[in-house]
């Protein structure tokens, strides 16, 4: 349509119509001049196929070859129809230019942005590279001054002081001279100045006229900016000033960024919180660091000391190892003099396998040494008790035979124990527990008495016991060695005597000794709650004398002795070594194993107690909450595959409920295992209860009851209380119910085989097997196998089992069968069938 394209304007020709012009205009000042015609008269001209949609033509054409106009359109209704395309067109055109201008300035937007960016980056360049060259201007200034500063000093040195520079006055003084000597013809006979010789203000002078060389060619040096320039100087001045601002502000933050190492105080264990807090770390960041050690902890979870300093370590601080067990010190640590030393009595534990005759022993060499007439003959049970032999040595047997309490004291650091009786039963041998108890005594270095029991006995054979010993490297006395045996008889009494006194002799080898005129320190050897008396418990003395009104701390609690009560039920003021009594005045009920101490006031009693209690929780935390990541998926694979029966267990004394669980934890296999949920000593409560309740655990009580309101509750819960007063009823009962655990094991059993001699197609049926049964029996009900060259090929079940043409349930051996295979045909002659079946048994434990 533009006039310059060459197309005709549109016009009908010929005057046929009036023609004009109209002006279009476009964006960026583009404008067309469009021709168009008016028609003035209506030729009506019959339509054409194809003409009214132009037939690809341009309506242009259509109107102006009133030959092609469609039928029936006017002149005026086809100017509009032109006029409305035409709108189109130019709007059209329009659209377009305003699209392609928008892109434009799109276009010019970013490239302005670019070379904004492109200038900005130039300008920072250039500030750097003012800055640098700036420095290096001032220093080489500081080094110019410095130059003149040493070469003035060596021009005022008096032995030249033609080099001094001349001062106003001789200058104009030589000037004169020097246009006396041009008047006269002479060349200057001053002597041309060298540059340091001359005065400061000619440099000056020189260098201005410099400056103002440079700047009449257009360049500007950056040391000319620097010197002066006006605007330059200040806009220099202020960018100077910025950067030194910004230097400081660096200086600043990198004083304060800078890693401050701190000295951390380190206890045996601290909260993963506090430990950040000590460092001035942050929590997260340590829990990091920890996790990276492989240890998952949160901030309220505790550490040890070691993995703690790792963190320190890590974190560039230093560890300070400190010990709260600083408030320990108070205890008495002192080494006792030689000559406070007093010979004490032995302490003896009784040991042996089940049933050899430890408790018919201990209470047979008690009886014998209760004096006749003593109120009801046997003394009361307190857990240990002295005895005193024929030749007046006191021996000081402990009461809780077995080598598990053994094993629980020393556990706990208290080496009780001087000398072991083991037991072994003349008409058995040695039995596992006989090795143990020989393994436990020889761990503890203690030395062993071997008491051969039960010689009354009907087939009673010690020397079988000796000889069984020596496989246990236990060679005793009457085999040549150095082991001390003796044949006793707890039912008799017999020996009884000569084995106190080797009990006597071996104490007066060991030369045990010790100081009674001390604080006393002794172990717990049992403790419990009891009514009326509050928490009891049963000390051996081991050093020093214990007496009324003694503060002491034993474990975790703390006392002051209200009353001692001896072995045989008397209240005694004081116990001196080797001495056990029932201590009464304790504020919390210790455990076995505990170490009692006496200190010399409440408070320090009451703060090492506190510390203790302090110190056994973090332990307690950190063993049971900083779970490597390798023991926390052991154990979360293990718990798949292991099924647990839980238990609570309460008994009267600590010994008993320790003796249960080592017992209970001993129950058990791969699969299946005891987990006691919790124990201790006392009547069951509510709070047991619920713990039972929360793991679907039963109770255990050993010689104790549920109070009242623990009875109410396991009834509302349904929770299971059992009570037993013999350990071995208990552990036989959780045996059963732990085997119940254990998935019935499936066993096979083989009935028979049959030899393929022959294979038939029957149809209908498949192939069938003519066998003959070489052994046992072929049962239809059976598993089978079939066997290729004693591989097995196929396991499956039989479809049919026939002799001759019936039906049977089995075929004996030495008889001929026809079987077919359910869903299997590839059988073959020479194939053997072994027949099985399986039957399910309850495995125990
Ligand atoms: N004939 C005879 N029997 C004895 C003798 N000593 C113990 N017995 C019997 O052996 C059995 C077991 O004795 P205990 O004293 O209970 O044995 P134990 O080693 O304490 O057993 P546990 O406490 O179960 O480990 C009891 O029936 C005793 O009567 C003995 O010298 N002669």
């Amino acid at each position: 349509m533009s006039d310059t394209d060459g197309k005709k304007p549109l016009g009908v020709g010929g005057g046929a119509g009036r023609s004009g012009q109209v002006k279009q205009s476009f964006s960026h000042g583009r404008t067309h001049n469009v021709v168009v015609e008016t028609k003035r008269k209506r030729v009506v001209v019959p339509a054409k196929p194809g003409a009214a949609s132009g037939g690809g033509r341009s309506p242009s054409a259509v109107s102006s070859d009133p030959s092609r106009r469609p039928a029936g359109i006017s002149d005026a209704e086809m100017e509009r129809r032109l006029a409305a395309l035409k709108a189109a067109k130019a709007r059209e055109v329009e659209e377009k230019a305003q699209r392609e201008a928008e892109e434009k300035a799109r276009e010019e937007e970013r490239e302005r942005r670019r070379l904004e960016a492109e200038a900005k980056e130039r300008e920072e360049r250039e500030r750097e590279e003012a800055l640098r060259l700036k420095a290096e201007e001032d220093q080489r200034r500081a080094r110019e001054a410095e130059l003149r500063a040493q070469k003035k000093a060596e021009v005022t040195k008096p032995k030249a002081p033609e080099a001094r520079p001349a001062a106003p006055a001789d200058r104009a003084a030589a000037e004169a001279a020097a246009a006396r000597a041009e008047t006269k013809g002479v060349t200057a006979t001053a002597p041309r100045k060298t540059e340091r010789e001359r005065p400061a203000d000619d440099r000056n002078n020189d260098r201005n006229k410099n400056r103002d060389d440079n700047r009449r060619t257009g360049k500007l040096s950056l040391s000319q900016a620097m010197d002066g320039e006006g605007g330059r100087q200040r806009s220099l001045a202020a960018m100077k000033r910025k950067q030194e601002k910004a230097r400081q502000k660096a200086m600043g933050f990198s004083q304060r960024a800078e890693k401050q190492v701190r000295d951390v105080q380190l206890p045996e264990t601290i909260l993963v919180s506090e430990l950040a807090n000590r460092m001035a770390e942050r929590t997260p960041d340590v829990i990091k660091s920890l996790m990276r050690m492989g240890l998952m902890v949160t901030g309220n979870q505790a550490v040890d000391a070691d993995t703690a300093e790792l963190v320190i370590d890590e974190f560039g601080h230093r560890a300070v190892r400190v010990s709260d067990s600083d408030v320990e010190q108070v205890i008495d640590q002192v080494q006792d003099k030689a000559e406070d030393l007093r010979p004490r009595a032995p302490i003896i534990t009784i040991m042996g396998h089940v049933d050899h005759g430890k408790t018919s022993l201990l209470d047979a060499i008690r009886k014998a040494n209760v004096v006749s007439g003593e109120a009801g003959g046997i003394t009361q049970h307190i857990g240990a008790y002295q005895v005193k032999t024929e030749s007046g040595a006191l021996l000081t047997f402990l009461d809780t035979p077995g080598h598990a309490a053994f094993t629980s004291m020393r556990a706990r650091g208290a080496h009780v124990t001087d000398i072991v009786v083991l037991v072994v039963a003349a008409d058995d041998a040695v039995m596992p527990q006989t090795v143990e108890a020989i393994n436990h005594a020889k761990a503890a270095k203690v030395p062993m008495i071997v008491a051969i029991n039960k010689i009354d006995k009907h087939g009673a054979d010690p020397q079988k016991v000796r000889t069984d010993l020596l496989q246990h490297e236990v060679v005793v006395e009457a085999m040549s060695g150095e082991v001390q045996d003796v044949e006793v008889s707890a039912k008799t009494g017999k020996g009884l005597d000569n084995l106190l006194e080797a009990i006597a002799l071996q104490s007066e080898i060991l030369e045990l000794r010790s100081n009674p005129d001390r604080a006393a320190l002794g172990a717990v050897i049992e403790a419990k709650l009891d009514v009326g008396r509050g928490p009891v418990a049963t000390v051996l003395v081991q050093n020093g004398t214990l007496k009324r009104g003694d503060i002491f701390v034993v474990g975790e609690q703390w006392g002051k002795v209200r009353a001692l009560i001896n072995d045989k039920g008397e209240r005694v003021d004081e116990a001196g070594p080797s001495v056990p009594v029932e201590v009464l005045g304790l504020d919390g009920t210790p455990a076995a194993g505990d170490v009692l101490n006496v200190v010399s006031t409440e408070a320090q009693a009451r703060e090492i107690a506190d510390y203790r209690i302090k110190a056994a929780k973090d332990k307690r935390a950190a063993a049971g909450a900083a779970i490597t990541l390798d023991q926390m998926l052991a154990k979360a694979k293990a718990d798949q595959n292991v099924a647990e029966l839980p238990v609570v267990v309460k008994a009267d004394v600590q010994g008993s409920a320790e003796a249960i669980v080592q017992a209970l934890e001993k129950i058990g296999n791969d699969e299946v295992r005891v987990r006691v949920l919790h124990y201790g000593v006392g009547a069951i409560t509510e709070s047991d209860i619920g713990l039972a309740e929360a793991s679907q655990a039963p109770v255990i009580g050993f010689n104790v009851r549920a109070n009242a309101p623990a009875r109410n509750s396991a009834n509302q819960k349904g929770v299971e209380i059992r009570y037993y007063s013999i350990i071995y009823d208990l552990v036989d009962d959780i045996k059963a119910a732990a085997s119940g655990l254990l998935s019935a094991e499936v066993r096979e059993n083989f009935i028979g085989y049959a030899e393929i001699r022959e294979v038939f197609r029957v149809t209908g049926v498949g192939n069938v097997a003519g066998c003959l049964v070489t052994e046992g029996v072929a049962r239809r009900s059976a598993g089978v196998r079939l066997l290729r060259d004693n591989v097995v090929v196929h396991e499956g079940t039989l479809k049919t089992l026939k002799r001759y043409k019936d039906e049977v349930k089995e075929v004996q051996s030495g008889q001929e069968c026809g079987m077919a295979f359910e869903n299997y045909d590839d059988i073959r002659k020479g194939d053997v069938i072994e027949i099985f079946e399986r039957e399910e048994v309850q495995r125990q434990l």
